[in-house]
This record gives structure tokens, sequence and C-alpha cells, in this order.
């Protein structure tokens, strides 16, 4: 009996054993097919996003494709074709594929780059080549320089604890460039061209800031603006088209390489007076990187461009939106003079200044084109409004960030500035994103902060000291230049020359 209870507790127990075993292996069976299931359907979804990818803009001609369309007018290019193909598309132009996105996150993933296989390399080389006209056997190893030893310097002595050494010099020499454009008849009104408001006093500034009196800034503003302003000829390669800009290429850079000599030659025993810590500590790593003479003078005209031009042109934009609608000037220029009467801090622009702000982030969202291109190095993803898309090997990537910051879901009237757009109303539910101005991630700008800092210097300068006003205010004369077609990279370029009537006022 017990040994048959025995026998049948032990076949009940083997039984239930055998039982248990069974069922664990028909869940895990059943839990290994959903899994395989499920890995099955998301490789064939992943398959699914990876065929789809971006759709091409249709075009006639092999290898040219869409490039005569682009090419006569990118602005409107991209923007109908933004239209058209929505927020990510892929076109050919002259032989190369480029991945336009046009979509925030996806121009976020872009700059981000997780995969780390999309590098600015090829694009930087073109503007290295453009404004500093390096020899192309040696572009790859100052970009490598200049990426790995001069990029982490700026970022380090313009960041908003450091930038003081560049910034308060640069407002101080504002402050006396922009007085003497009234000192001989203060009262008079003065009519000038807004390169001479803007351009010039804060060009003067930057270089006394960075490079100290030795540099001539006065001497070589107009060859800085024949550069800036032909740059896109001689990007585009139209040498005849862009002599003129050559040459003042030429001058500037032989101008930097005097600047530097004798520090050069002497090798480096004592700092250029006068010049800010970035460039020193910049000019040793270069000595270090074994850079030639001249290839040091180019890095600082690089260096010089980036610090100027596109403060320079969101200023230009911010200036004349402002002359062609007087209500709004005015109520700018009543914030900066109530600002004065009372001891609010004037750099902490969020409490005190609140509508310049306001009037310089729209300045930077109207004001933004294509600002992020990259070039696939590998075959890569990023993720464009939650889904996978694949940029293969050898493509381009744009970042069509003006078609981000005309997005009509987000933004009423694009197309208009709207002095008050970035106020924030206590009654406001709905806080707009920020202009994706400074790109992100490895490459975000290194001088961004003192860039918004100097913009809101230079207007409250600027407005506490003259009343300003279009010079042609008659019928029909307050017209926003006309953009021109050609700049599709970094800020708008304008067309026409605007100019201003300049009153010293008194507060
Ligand atoms: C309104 C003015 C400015 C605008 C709109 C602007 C815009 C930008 C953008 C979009 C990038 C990223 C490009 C990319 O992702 O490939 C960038 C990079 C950079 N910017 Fe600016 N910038 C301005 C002013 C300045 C100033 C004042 C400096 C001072 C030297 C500066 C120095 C740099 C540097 C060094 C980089 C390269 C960073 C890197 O690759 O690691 N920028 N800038």
């Amino acid at each position: 009996m017990n040994k048959c209870m025995t026998s049948i507790s032990i076949s009940n127990f083997t039984l239930a054993t055998m039982l248990n075993v069974l069922s664990i292996a028909i869940a895990s069976l059943v839990i290994f097919t959903l899994g395989v299931a499920c890995a099955g359907q998301r490789k064939r979804l992943d398959v699914v996003e990876k065929l789809n990818g971006p759709v091409t803009v249709p075009y006639f001609l092999p290898w040219f494709g869409s490039f005569f369309a682009f090419n006569q007018d990118p602005l409107k290019f991209f923007k109908l074709c933004h239209q058209r193909y929505g927020k990510i598309y892929k076109v050919l132009l002259a032989g190369k594929k480029i991945v336009v996105v046009a979509h925030p996150d996806g121009i976020t993933s872009l700059n981000r780059d997780t995969n780390k296989n999309l590098t600015n390399s090829a694009v930087f080389a073109i503007m290295m080549r453009g404004i500093s006209n390096f020899n192309p056997s040696n572009v790859d190893y100052i970009h490598q320089v200049m990426d790995q030893r001069i990029f982490p310097i700026t970022k380090r002595t313009l960041s908003p604890a450091l930038m003081g050494q560049v910034t308060q010099s640069v407002e101080g020499s504002l402050r006396k460039e922009l007085l003497a454009l009234c000192s001989g008849e203060p009262r008079s009104p003065r009519r000038l061209k807004l390169p001479e408001l803007i351009g010039r006093p804060l060009y003067i500034s930057n270089c006394a800031a960075l490079f100290g009196f030795r540099y001539p800034s006065l001497n070589t503003f107009s060859d800085f603006e024949l550069l800036d302003s032909g740059l896109p000829q001689i990007l585009t390669r139209l040498p005849f088209v862009a002599r003129r800009s050559l040459d003042a290429r030429g001058r500037l850079l032989s101008v930097l390489m005097e600047y530097i000599s004798s520090w050069w030659e002497s090798d480096g025993v004592e700092d250029i007076p006068g010049a800010s810590t970035l460039v020193m500590e910049s000019l040793k790593e270069m000595k270090v990187s074994k850079l030639s003479k001249r290839d040091a003078a180019g890095v600082l005209l690089l260096f010089l461009w980036g610090f100027h031009s596109n403060m320079w042109y969101m200023l230009f934009w911010l200036v004349t939106h402002l002359i062609m609608d007087e209500e709004s000037m005015g109520r700018l220029v009543d914030e900066v003079d109530a600002c004065a009467r009372t001891d609010a801090p004037v750099h902490d622009g969020k409490k005190a200044l609140s509508l310049l702000e306001s009037a310089i982030s729209e300045t930077l969202r109207w004001a933004t084109t294509s600002s992020t291109v990259r070039f696939a190095e590998e075959d890569t993803e990023i993720i464009v409004d939650g889904s996978v898309v694949v940029i293969n090997k050898g493509e381009y990537v744009v970042g069509d960030i003006r078609a981000a910051h005309h997005d009509r879901s987000i933004f009423e009237h694009p197309e208009e500035f709207i002095l008050d757009r970035y106020l924030v109303k206590d009654d406001s539910k709905t806080v707009l994103p920020r202009p994706m101005v400074w790109g992100a991630g490895k490459h975000v700008c290194a001088g961004r902060h003192v860039a918004v800092h100097l913009m809101r210097r230079f207007m409250v300068e600027c407005l506490s000291m003259y009343d300003i006003k279009a010079a042609n205010s008659g019928p029909g004369g307050k017209k926003l230049p006309r953009i021109s077609a050609k700049s599709f990279i970094g800020s708008l370029k304008p067309n026409d020359e605007v100019h201003v009537t300049i009153t010293a006022r008194k507060v």
C-alpha cells in the first residue's frame, strides 16, 4: 500500500513535473514565436521605411537634376519643394544627392547625429577655401586643427562666464564709434547707409576686441564688405563676377599676415598688444600644430568673418524692420528709455528689456536660412517626425531651418516680422519654440552668447543715442529691400541698400 501510494505519489509527482515542464516549454515556445514574429514584423517595418526613403524631386536632365531651378533662386526652390513634398525630400543637384529636412525634430536629429556618421568637413572645406583661399592640399589638416584645437578655445573663452573680456571691449569701442557718427553737428540729421550705422562701427569694435589696436580695422572695412558680399559668387566659383571680392580677400590676408608677422617670426615671445586671449591662445595652438603663417592668417580671417558677418546681417534686418514700422520703433525706444531710468540691468534682457529680447528672437527667426549642412561618410539614419529615415553614404543632408521657422501650424503669419511675437504674455498658454538658429550638438555655435549679448547692446546704445528714420519715408518710399535670391546659407542677405536719417537724441 505504502509502496503503491509511494508509486502513485511518485508517478503523480512525475506527471505534475512533466506537465509543469511541458507548460513552461509551451509558454516559452509561444513567447519565442511571438518574439520572432514581432522581430520579423519590426524588421519588415524597418525595411518598408528604409525602402520608402525620402521622395526624390522629379527632374528631366540626368546628372544636372534640379540644378537650374535651384540655382535660379535657392530660397524659392526650397519653399516650393517643401510645399509640394513636405518635411523630407531628396534632390539631385549637379551630381550630388541632397536630402532636405524641413521638420524641427528632423533638424535636431541631424544636428545631434547620434550615429556619428554625418560630418561637416566637406561643407566647411568649401567655406574655408572661399573665405581664406587655403591651398586645397592643406584644407583637411587646417580643418582638423580648427575643429580639435581652436573651436574648444572659442567655446571656452566665449562662454557666458568668460566672454566679458571680448564683449566689454566691443561695447566700449561701439559707444565711441556710434557717438562719432554725429560728432560734428550733433543736432542736425545725418543721412547714412546702414553699413555706416551698423556694419562699420560693429566691424571696428569687433576687430579691436579680437585683435587689439595693431590691426588696421579702419582701412580694412571696405575690403571686408567686398569679400562678404561677393561670397555667394566666390563659393559658386564664378571668378570673373567675383574679381573685386577676390582681390579684397587677397589684401585682407596680406594685412593679417603683416599683423601676426613679428609675433610669428619671434616664435611668440610676447603677446600681441591688446589681442584677446581667444586670438592669442588660438595663434599659439596654430604654431604648435605647425601651420604656416599664411594659413594662420587664413584662420584669423575665417574667424573674423564668423564673428562679424551673421551678427551684422541680423542687426541690418532688425533695424530695417523697425524703420519700416514707426510704432514698433517707438515701443522699443520707450522700453530702452524706461530701462535707462531704472537700475534694471541692461544685460539681463529677459527682465528689463523683454520687448527687445522678443525683437532679437523674431529677427533670428525671420532672417535665418538653412544653416546646417552635413555629408554622410557612411550609411546612417536620422529620425524625422518619429520615423527612421535612411541617409545613404555619399549623400548631403541640409536642415531647412527657414521652413521650420515659417511653419504655419506654429507661427501665425510667419512671413511677417512681429515685434512682440516672443513676448511672453501672462494669459498665453503656449510658448513658441525658440529659433533654431545656433545649430546643436557637437557643432553648436561657439559665439551664440556673445552674438545675442552684442546685438542687445548695439540696439540699446543706438536707440539711446539717435532717432533713426527711413531716409525715404514718403509715400511708397518705405519698402523692405529685396532679399538676395543667391544666399541660402546663414542669414538672409539684402539686394538693395537701405538709407536712414539719424538725429542725436536728448534723453
Ligand atoms: C547672429 C550671429 C551668429 C549666427 C546666426 C551663427 C550661426 C551659427 C550656426 C548655425 C552654427 C552651426 C553650424 C553647423 O551646425 O554646421 C555656428 C557655428 C559656429 N559659430 Fe556661429 N553664429 C553667429 C555668431 C557667431 C560668433 C559671434 C562667433 C564667434 C567667433 C561664432 C563662432 C562659431 C563657431 C566657431 C562655430 C563652429 C562650432 C563648431 O563647429 O564646433 N558664431 N554658428
